[in-house]
């Protein structure tokens, strides 16, 4: 059976069998919120301004100051907490990217991190990771976010996202319950965020909930995570000490609020990383119980933003729900991948995969990848697909490690610590992993079963070639993925990538036969933007400003031919690794 996200939401998502109706508006009412009017010590919410600033204050629990470590501590701490060495990003790679806003009053982008007033405290923890400028999306999104405007953002794997969303909370939060600013009032078990952060995998979570710690050290602000597979008590443990900023995955999330432990009515700020895929099928039904059932402010009476690398229009379309007069974010082309990955595409017989697979990494060896803790990502379709490939390897001489929606979860997070020290250089995994998950020194994704939609490619092969680095991305393309090569040559021929002639006719035929694997994204296929824009089109629209124009830059990826492992002049890979 394929390993479709309901692999990773076991236990977590509802999963539709059928298209489920819309549900209408509130409907349901959690046990915490029946019989009630609005908690006493729940704190109001207010409109936010334009400026996003104009806070009421709420009668939040009190918390004592957390202790923190003395400022000969820091630097120890802060490598302890992972701070990493962000000024090796390569901007360059990015300059000549097209970025496109859409929508009414766009604020003006910035240059740099000085330019936008974010907080001392913040900026200081900005300083001591390194980020001396801000990315693309970080440019245009921060002002967008700190002026108090709802957000669609669109921009390529790797690029900061999780940043962008990520001060315009941090700030905000802060100016409303920072350091020294907590109204004191009475204890409760209920926990009130301010800010709420969903993402569609646990590992994700965490990953952003570590994000947030870092970026919110020294202010105050309370952060926790909630996700599935985990024990429930440490997390209610956190939950009870105060939270400001909640990162959790769909399900646990209902559960918690199901439980009277987590109350939504203080939320001031809502972001959906990988935003397309929390409204896809399986997930919607859930996210909009969250978003629209169980006590949240409305559209206007808080601030939403929804980030991911893809956005096709019927999700644009939903997602709209929860938006209220948004501007629609761009940067690059909408569903592309960044040229800084470059992609191969070979044609393997599904009999022939394993051994095709063993020349490739036994090449990679000969040339001397293994070195620099280089990080080999393989894709397959099932989770048994998964764990019978791990073990191949492992009997075949390379250390590996699988991650997939039947391990446990103290499993899933030990095969991402051994992948990521580098103990087992070679992970093999389902798409649990796709999304979000930033791993150093990834150099080579390799989708040895190729997805069925094109945007899921996308967001593989996006585990390398992140913040400026190069990586490269090798498909093994057998018969059954014809209906995928149309998209799949678009995507390539888009990326300045070399496409075989094979694959041409492949996507030839599958056109005449009706192919197709990537959802609607509009007229112009990777020129898809603003969904309002096909509508409003029809008569006319004020939507819409491009800036830098032109084309996303060449490719500096020299082709290779066929079967040569050696990666050319050997730059492709090694900068992606050191
Ligand atoms: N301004 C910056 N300067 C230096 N490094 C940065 C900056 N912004 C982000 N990074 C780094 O870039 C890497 C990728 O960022 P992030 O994980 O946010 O990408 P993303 O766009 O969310 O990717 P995905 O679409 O895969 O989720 C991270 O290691 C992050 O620390």
């Amino acid at each position: 059976m394929a390993a479709s996200w309901a692999d990773e939401m076991v236990g977590e998502v509802v999963v539709a069998a059928s298209a489920p109706p819309r549900p209408t508006r509130p409907s349901y009412i959690p046990p915490a919120l029946r019989n009630k009017p609005l908690s006493a010590d729940a704190p109001e919410y207010s409109p936010i301004s334009s400026t996003g600033r104009d806070f009421i204050g709420s009668s939040r629990s009190h918390r004592s100051r957390i202790p923190e470590p003395s400022p000969f501590e820091i630097v120890e701490k802060l490598s302890e907490l992972g701070f990493s060495d962000g000024a090796g990003i390569n901007f360059d790679a990015y300059d000549d990217i097209p970025v496109e806003t859409s929508g009414t009053d766009v604020p003006q982008p910035v240059n740099t991190f000085a330019e936008i007033d974010l907080g001392d405290a913040l900026n200081e923890n900005i300083k001591r990771c390194k980020y001396v400028k801000p990315t693309p999306v970080q440019r245009y999104a921060i002002p967008i976010s700190l002026a108090g405007r709802d957000l669609m953002a669109c921009a390529q794997t790797g690029s900061g996202k999780t940043a962008a969303f990520c001060f315009p909370i941090i700030s905000g939060v802060f100016r409303h319950c920072g350091l020294n600013q907590r109204p004191p009032v009475r204890k409760s078990r209920m926990a009130y965020p301010i800010a709420l952060i969903l993402s569609p995998t646990r590992e994700l979570s965490s990953q952003i909930h570590e994000e947030v710690k870092k970026f919110s050290y020294m202010t105050g602000i309370k952060v926790a995570v909630a996700y599935g597979g985990a024990p429930m008590y440490h997390q209610l443990r956190d939950l009870e000490k105060g939270v400001d900023i909640l990162v959790a995955t769909p399900g646990r999330l209902v559960d918690l609020i199901e439980r009277a432990r987590v109350s939504l009515q203080a939320i001031k700020y809502l972001a959906l990383d990988e935003a397309d895929r929390m409204l896809d099928m399986g997930f919607e039904p859930q996210i909009r119980k969250i978003v629209e059932q169980l006590g949240m402010p409305p559209p206007g009476m808080r601030q939403t933003m929804l980030f991911s690398a893809t956005f096709p229009n019927e999700i644009q379309r939903l997602a709209s729900d929860f938006l209220s007069n948004y501007i629609f974010l761009a940067v690059g082309r909408v569903g592309s991948s960044t040229d800084l990955i470059s992609q191969r595409v070979e044609y393997v017989r599904d009999i022939d995969k394993r051994s095709h697979l063993m020349d490739l990494l036994h090449a990679q060896q000969a040339n001397g990848i293994y070195v620099k803790q280089a990080l080999t990502l393989v894709f397959v379709e099932t989770k048994r697909g998964a764990d019978s490939l791990e073990h191949w390897l492992c009997m075949n001489g390379f250390p590996a490690t699988a991650i997939h929606g039947d391990r446990t979860q103290p499993e899933r997070e030990q095969a991402l610590r051994s992948f990521k020290s580098g103990v087992t250089p070679i992970m093999v995994a389902t798409d649990v992993a796709a999304r979000g998950l930033d791993i150093p020194h990834v150099g080579h994704v390799i989708n040895f079963d190729l997805p069925k939609d094109i945007d899921d490619y996308v967001h593989r092969i996006g585990r390398t070639g992140r913040a400026g680095k190069s990586g490269l991305a090798t498909a093994f393309f057998s018969d059954g993925n014809q209906p995928l090569a149309k998209s799949l040559l678009e995507l390539m021929q888009e990326a300045n990538q070399e496409v075989p002639d094979w694959l041409l006719c492949c996507a030839q035929r599958s056109s005449h036969g009706g192919g197709k694997a990537r959802r609607s994204s509009g007229g112009e296929r990777f020129g898809g933007h603003d969904y309002r824009r096909d509508v409003s089109s029809r008569g006319g629209s004020q939507y819409s400003h491009s800036y830098n124009g032109g084309s996303s830059g060449g490719a500096s990826y020299q082709p290779q031919p066929p079967q040569n492992y050696s990666f050319g002049n050997g730059t492709i890979i090694a900068s992606g690794w050191d």
